[in-house]
C-alpha cells in the first residue's frame, strides 16, 4: 500500500512526537469494501450473539483462536479447519474466531499486527490495519465470525464493521475512553475482569458501556469530532483470573450476585487462558472442563468459554529472519495445539448437546 510519508515534526509545539499521515476509515473501507459475503456472516454473528445473551438462542459460544495473528497465512489455515468444526458442533455451540490484531502488554513486547506487521520494530501501522483489514475480510469470507479486542480507540472505526464480537482487556476495562467506545460500538462486547482478580471493575464497565454517552473520537472520514453513543446493551463479564483462577463455582456465585446487585444481565463468558490457567495452556482443558461441569449441574449464567488455541502448541520469539520461525505457533501467550482444540470443543460438544432439549424447554416457559 502506498504510504503517504507527510511527516510533522511537532517539536516545536513541545511534544515528544514525529506524526506521520494514516488514511482515514472511509479511505481504507473503499480500498477494501466488504462485500456481501463477509457482511451476512458478520450480522449472522451478531445476531447469534444477542439471541445467546438474551437467551432466545440456548446454545454456548466457544471463542477460540490465537492469542495473537502475527502471520495472516497461518490464521486462514487455523480458520479453515475451525469452520469445519464450527458446523459439525453448530447445533450446540457457536465459534467465533479470535482475530486478535492488538495486544495489550505488561510493560513492553510486540503489540500486534497493526502496530507493528513486520514484525521488527518498523511499526507501519497503516500496512498494519490494511492487513488486519484484509484479513478480517477473508475469515469474513468463510463465514467465521470472528472476535478481536478493541484496544486502541481508533482502530474499531477502521474494522469494526467486520467484527461481530470485541473485548475490553483486562489493562483497559476500567478506562472511560474505552467504556464510551464500547457504548457505541455495534457488536456485543466483553469486559474482562481487572489483572489482580478485581471483578466489580468490569461489572462497572457493562454498566457504563450500557448507557449513551458523549465523548472525544474520530469520525469515519478521520477527523476529530464529538461522538455521542447510544449505550451498549450487550456487554458481559469475562471471567479471567488474576491473582488466583476465577472460574470456580464459588467464584462465578459471587461475580453472579455482584451483576445482580449493580443491575447488569448475568451474563459470564469465562476465559480458560490467562490468570485462569496460570497462562499455562495444557491447563486450559481442565478450566473448559470444569466450567461444562457447572453448566450440568444447572448454571445459567454461563453463555460460554475463551480458548487461546492455534496450529502448534506453545509459544516461541519472534526472530530476525523469519523462516526460522515455526509456522502457526503463537508469539505472544501460549497456546493449545489444534489437534488439543478440536479434541475439546467435540467432548463439550459431547457433554452439553444433551442438555439442550432442556434448556428450550426453559426458554420457551
Ligand atoms: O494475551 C496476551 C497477554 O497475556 C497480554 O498481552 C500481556 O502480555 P505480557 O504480560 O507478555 O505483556
Ligand atoms: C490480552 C488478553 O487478555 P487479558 O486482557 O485478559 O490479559 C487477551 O485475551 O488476548
Amino acid at each position: 500500500m502506498k504510504r503517504d510519508l507527510t511527516e510533522t515534526h511537532t517539536g516545536a509545539l513541545g511534544r515528544r512526537v514525529v506524526a506521520e499521515a494514516m488514511p482515514s476509515p472511509v479511505e481504507l473501507r473503499g480500498q477494501l469494501p466488504g462485500n456481501a459475503c463477509t457482511v451476512a456472516s458478520v450480522a449472522e454473528g451478531r445476531r447469534m450473539l444477542t439471541e445467546i445473551l438474551d437467551r432466545n438462542d440456548p446454545r454456548w459460544v466457544v471463542i477460540v483462536g490465537p492469542c495473537s495473528i502475527h502471520d495472516p497465512v497461518a490464521a486462514l489455515d487455523y480458520a479453515q479447519r475451525l469452520r469445519q468444526l464450527a458446523e459439525d458442533v453448530s447445533d450446540t455451540l457457536v465459534l467465533v474466531m479470535r482475530a486478535y490484531f492488538e495486544k495489550p502488554r505488561t510493560t513492553i513486547g510486540w503489540k500486534g499486527l497493526i502496530n507493528d506487521p513486520h514484525l521488527d520494530g518498523s511499526c507501519r501501522m497503516g500496512e498494519g490495519m490494511y492487513l488486519a483489514r484484509d484479513t478480517l475480510l477473508q475469515l469474513g469470507g468463510l463465514g467465521l465470525p470472528v472476535a478481536t479486542e478493541a484496544l486502541d480507540l481508533f482502530s474499531m472505526a477502521y474494522l469494526g464493521d467486520l467484527v461481530s464480537w470485541a473485548a475490553i482487556g483486562a489493562r483497559t476495562t476500567e478506562s472511560q475512553p474505552h467504556r464510551e467506545m464500547s457504548s457505541g460500538l455495534p457488536m456485543p462486547v466483553g469486559f474482562k475482569n481487572g489483572t489482580d482478580g478485581n471483578v466489580e471493575v468490569a461489572i462497572h464497565a457493562m454498566g457504563a458501556a450500557a448507557r449513551s454517552h458523549t465523548y472525544l473520537g474520530m469520525d469515519e472520514d478521520g477527523r476529530m469530532a464529538i461522538l455521542r453513543s447510544s449505550g451498549n446493551p450487550f456487554g458481559h463479564l469475562i471471567l479471567r483470573g488474576g491473582g488466583r483462577p476465577n472460574y470456580d463455582a464459588v467464584s462465578i456465585r459471587h461475580a453472579e450476585q455482584t451483576m445482580i446487585r449493580h443491575q447488569v444481565p448475568a451474563n459470564i463468558v469465562v476465559d480458560c487462558a490467562h490468570g485462569n490457567s496460570n497462562k499455562q495452556p495444557q491447563r486450559q482443558p481442565l478450566v473448559m472442563m470444569d466450567v461444562v461441569s457447572q453448566i450440568e449441574q444447572g448454571n445459567r449464567s454461563i453463555v460460554g468459554v475463551m480458548i487461546e488455541s492455534f496450529l502448534e502448541a506453545g509459544s516461541q520469539a519472534i526472530q530476525p529472519d523469519r523462516d526460522r520461525m515455526k509456522y502457526g505457533c503463537s508469539v505472544t501467550d501460549a497456546c493449545i495445539d489444534w489437534h488439543t482444540t478440536e479434541q475439546l470443543v467435540r467432548q463439550a460438544h459431547r457433554r452439553l448437546r444433551p442438555l439442550l432439549a432442556q434448556r428450550f424447554l426453559h426458554t420457551a416457559a
